[in-house]
This record gives C-alpha cells, structure tokens and sequence, in this order.
C-alpha cells in the first residue's frame, strides 16, 4: 500500500468505507432490482446534495442551478450514447467539463454582483431547461424525451445491472473523499471562515470573490455527474425529471441531512428517496410540502442532523476532552513565538463618507517592538483608519506603506497576505470551529491554498496543516490559552472570544497587528491576559496598533499614543504627556472622567 493510500484510508472515518463496503455488497446478498435502483438513486441525489453542501452549506451561497447542472449531465450521456459514444468514463469527463462550464457561466457574472444575483441566475438556468430541450429537439427528443439509454460501457465491456449499481456506488464514494478532503484542507477553512463572516476571510488571505466561485463550480461538478448515473439508471430522460419541485426537495434534503455537513449529504438523500414523502398519493401535492418542509428545516432545525450528531458527539466527548487537554498544559512555560514586525506609516490619509470627513489628513509611523495606541472619542474616526489600513476601505488620498512598500488601495485579502492582520470590535469568531480550528485560520493568509494537493493529498498538503496546526498550538500556549483548543469557540464568554481573535491573528505572525477594541467587555482577570498577551506580542517582535476606550490599560501598555478628534491627530506622543495635553483633555480623556463619575464607575 502506498503512503498515499494509507493516509486516505487512515484520514478518512472507518464507518464510511465499512457502510460503502456493505452498500456495494447488497445486490451480491440478494437485494433485488427495485431496491437497487432505490439505493442509486440515494447516490444520484448524494452527489446533487453534496454539490449544494459545498455551494450553499459551506460557501453560504443559494446556488439553485443545481438542477440545470444535473440535466446538462444527463442530456449529455443520453446524446454520446445516441451518437455511439458509450463509454461512461467518456459520458463523465464531458458532464463534469458541461458543469464547469455551467458554474462559470452563471457563477461568475452572478457572484460578481450580489447574493442575489447569483439566486436569480442560477435559478433562471433551472426555468430555461424545458425551452433548451425544446429548441435543441433534433438532439434531446424534445418533450417526448430520449429512450433507450441502456447499458453504458467501460473500457468497452458493457455495465449492466450489478456492474453498473457498483461504479454508482464507487464513483459517489470517490466523490465523498474529495469533497472531505476538501473541507478539512485550507480551502475548506477559507469556506467555513465565509459563511460566518466575507470580512473576516478576506481579513484573514482570502479573496471572497474568488473562494465563491470555486466553490460554486466545483460544487456543480457531481450534479454533472450525478447526471449520467442517472440517464443510465432510468434508461429514459425527459424535461419532467428536471423540476422545480426537485430543486426544493434536494434543498431540503441537504438541509435536513446538514448544510455543513461531508456525511450530512448521504442522509438527506436516504430520507429523499426512503422518506414517507415518496408515497403515491403525495406526489400532487409535492411542491407545496417540500416548499412547506423547507422553510421549516431552515427556521427550526437549521443545523441538520449532522448538527445533531455533532452535539451528540461533543457531550459524549467532553469529559475526554477536558482532561487531557488541562493536562498538556498544565504550568508549563508559554511558547515562546518570534513575530517579525515591520514599520507601518500612513500619510496624509483622508476619507470621506457622503461629504462627511471622517479621516482628513491622518499621519502615524509605528515601529516594530512597539505599541502604538489610538484614542479618541466615538465617531473620531479611529476604525476608519484600522479600516483604512488593512484594505477593508479605499482611502480617498494619501498613502500607508508597510516596511517602505505601498499598500494604499490594495483590496483587504491582498493586505492580509502582505502581513497584516488585525481584530473586530465585534468579533468575528465562527462558532462551530474549535478554539484550535480558529487560530490555525489565523496562519491561512500565509502561503497558498493548495486546493488540488489537499484534494489527492499530497505530502505537501500534510507538511502544511501540520506547520499550521503546531503553529496554533504555540500561539495558544503563548496566550496561555492551550488548555481551551478542542472547545467550540462558540461556546467561550466575550472576553475569551475577544483574546481568542487576538491569538488568531498572533499566530499568523504579522507584520503588523491592528487591534480594534480589544479590550471591551473584559473582566479584570481578561484585561490582565490580554496585557500580557500584547507585552509579549511587543518582545516577540511585532507592530502593534491598539484602539482603545479603556484608558488606564493604555497608558499602561502603550509606547506611544495617538489621540484623535473629528478625523485629526490632535495629539501624539508618550502616554503621559498625551494624558497630560489640555485639548486631550477637553476634547476626550475630561468627558470620560465625567462620563465615569456620572454612572458612578471610578
Ligand atoms: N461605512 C460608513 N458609512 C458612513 N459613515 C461612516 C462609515 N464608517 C464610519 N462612518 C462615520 O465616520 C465617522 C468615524 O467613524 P469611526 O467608526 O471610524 O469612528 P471611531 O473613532 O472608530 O468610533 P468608535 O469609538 O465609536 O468606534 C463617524 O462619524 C461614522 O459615523
């Protein structure tokens, strides 16, 4: 066995190549011709599910082209077949090239413009099926359809009854490995970092744009191929198999089996097509419940039941859990890290917002191995700038420079990747990832993707993931945080979320670190981490910008301070001589003792 081989069987759960090994064996244990169309039929609607999972559960994209996609497959088995091209691999590479071509096609002008669009395209593809079949008659048979689309071949030897249900269930399951090892790559990462927040992706490397595109074509490819299977399997196709009604039902049933979910797909298929919902009598009625079904699921049971089970899983997990990770850490010295600042200088910055100045001519060198802190009252304009900096803003003049190189007006992932990373006032933690999951995002913005080395895993892919994984790890020992790595991040207090983003971003290593309010809401035992976390942060080496209410903790950490008013520096330089300017004084630092004393806080 190859290393290769080994790493996809080791990597990969044992029960799925245990229920993909029954599932093959069923018509060999006398599992008759009506059942076995069932269970290829669970695989058809497997790769259409988990098409949309990738596009819609993981990408937060409603791509409703699936459909089209699926019909652009079959149509084009049936044609080869018509025309003499039986060979299935032949009837694969076609459809699976048709589905890229179908997802650029609608993906890229779609998600060029909004969430929507990319709805109304995709959907519209659904709607001009029956007149594409209409006008292409002379080769899709029109409303009548094409009959007699039996008996593909492979490598010449014709597939026919077991052999053909074997390649189904073989080609699904090839299919499920590189959907899985997609999602656990950094491809994968980048998806679920998006469908919690598009900022934060490109915060943290990745351009948005792009990752949705991609996910939206690849998550087209197995509806191509589901397609053939299809077309082979009913022997038949016509435009009634390519509905609407289809489009809901697989929707439902990829929420239902769990949007976010690898293995949430093959359930959501199995209760599709086994469900009560296949009776008879229901089928009138069909649109309307799964419509019915669908807003339901999604309101109600969002997660799925991959969801469930993942709940399940942690409750059942969560004393292992606690113990041994209490014990890794406990009392050992931090990690040391070393983080390789550079100089930051805005110059002249300004931005205007519909005539209103938020910036207006900001200038601010920080060096490495320093704090530098930014205060100001509300509206001051001091997000603006983080905004401004780290490419989530254009600025309308001036300049911001990084180690002498121009950054002004580079798009946010650009920024990122060049070595700035940064935190939210809000912050933006995705709540399924574990703590561990989390920081290892932080290190995406360095180095590629590698999409197609994850995808057939290549040792390349192995050596990566581990640097990312022993690099979180050391950036959470660092903060003191190891003990909480295989904890959900969604279920950690605001205060550690807040720290948490601090750490993410550490362990990306920057060049410079932008942090937004970091120390809002935190309780006295916070605030004295997150000091800590920021001294260590100036030792290791970086450039640290901090925009901050909390004013005591800023003249205690800070090197030097930056006050701010209306868009102005109206102060800068050491913390106590900037507490001590009198227009600090009148414009900012006089309110807040007055605010203090006012709600009674000292
Ligand atoms: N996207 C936007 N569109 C319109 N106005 C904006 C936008 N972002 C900021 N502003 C305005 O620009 C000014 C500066 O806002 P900014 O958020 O930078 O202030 P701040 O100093 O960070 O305030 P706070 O301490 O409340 O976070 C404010 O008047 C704000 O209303």
């Amino acid at each position: 066995m190859t290393a290769r081989l080994r790493s996809v069987l080791l990597d990969t759960p044992l029960f799925v190549f245990v229920g993909f090994v029954v599932v093959a064996a069923l018509p060999y244990l006398g599992l008759d011709f009506y059942w076995q169309r069932q269970v290829m039929l669970i695989a058809v609607y497997t790769l259409l599910c988990s098409g949309l999972n990738l596009s819609f559960g993981y990408a937060g994209e409603l791509a409703l082209g699936q459909v089209a996609v699926f019909a652009s497959g079959a149509y084009a088995a049936a044609i080869l077949f018509n025309h003499g091209h039986t060979d299935i691999l032949l009837a694969f590479a076609v459809a699976t090239v048709l589905a890229g071509v179908a997802g650029l096609v609608s993906g890229v002008p779609g998600l060029r413009l909004s969430h929507w669009s990319l709805a109304l395209v995709s959907f519209f593809f659904v709607l001009l099926i029956p007149s594409l079949v209409t006008i292409l008659k002379e080769y899709t048979g029109g409303n009548a359809g094409l009959p007699g689309v039996l008996g593909p071949t492979l490598f010449g030897r014709p597939l026919f009854g077991k052999e053909f249900y074997l390649v189904a269930i073989a080609v699904t399951l090839l299919w499920m490995l590189v959907m899985r090892n997609m999602v656990v790559s950094r491809f994968g990462a980048f998806l679920r970092v998006m469908a919690e927040s598009p900022t934060l992706a490109e915060s943290l490397g990745g351009s948005v744009y792009l990752l949705r595109v991609q996910a939206y074509v690849i998550g087209a490819l197995p509806a191509g191929i589901a397609g053939v299977l299809f077309t082979y399997m009913t022997g038949f196709i016509s435009p009634t198999a390519f509905t609407l009604t289809l489009l809901i039902a697989l929707l439902a049933a990829t929420v239902l089996g769990g949007a976010d979910s690898v293995w949430g797909a093959p359930v959501g298929a199995a209760i599709l097509v086994l469900g009560p919902l296949q009776a008879a009598s229901f089928q009138k009625y069909s649109t309307a419940v799964y419509g019915a079904f669908l807003i339901f699921v999604g309101v109600a049971f969002s997660m799925g039941l991959a969801g469930l089970a993942r709940i399940l899983r942690r409750r059942l997990l969560e004393r292992r859990l606690a113990a041994p990770a209490a014990a890794a850490e406990g009392g050992a010295e931090p990690a040391a890290l070393s983080i390789p600042g550079q100089r930051l200088e805005v110059t002249g910055v300004a931005k205007a917002f519909a005539g209103l100045k938020a910036l207006n001519g900001v200038d601010l060198v920080v060096e490495p191995g320093t704090i530098t802190a930014i205060i100001g009252a509300n509206g001051a304009g001091k997000t603006t700038l983080l905004n401004l900096i780290s490419g989530v803003l254009r600025a309308d003049e001036g300049t911001v420079t990084l180690a002498g190189r121009q950054i002004t007006g580079l798009r946010a992932h650009r920024v990122s990747r060049l070595g700035v990373g940064r935190t939210f006032q809000t912050p933006l933690i995705p709540p399924r990832m574990t703590v561990l999951e989390v920081v290892e995002s932080g290190r995406l913005r360095d180095g590629e993707v590698g999409l197609l080395k994850a995808i057939v895993r290549l040792p390349a892919h192995y050596r990566v993931r581990r640097q990312d994984r022993e690099a979180a790890l050391a950036a959470l020992s660092f903060a003191g945080l190891g003990h909480l790595a295989d904890q959900p991040a969604g279920s950690l207090p605001l205060g550690t979320r807040r720290l948490l983003e601090v750490v993410r971003a550490v362990a990306g290593k920057p060049h410079v670190l932008l942090l937004d309010e970091p120390a809002a809401g935190l309780d006295d035992d916070g605030l004295r981490e997150l000091e800590m976390l920021m001294r260590r942060t100036r030792e290791a080496g970086g450039t640290v910008v901090l925009v901050e209410h909390n004013v005591p903790f800023v003249m205690d950490v800070a090197d030097q301070v930056f006050a701010m008013e209306l868009g102005r520096v109206i102060a800068s330089g050491p913390p106590e001589a900037v507490r001590r300017d009198q227009r600090v004084i009148d414009s900012y630092l006089g309110r807040r003792g007055q605010v203090a004393e006012e709600s009674g806080v000292a």
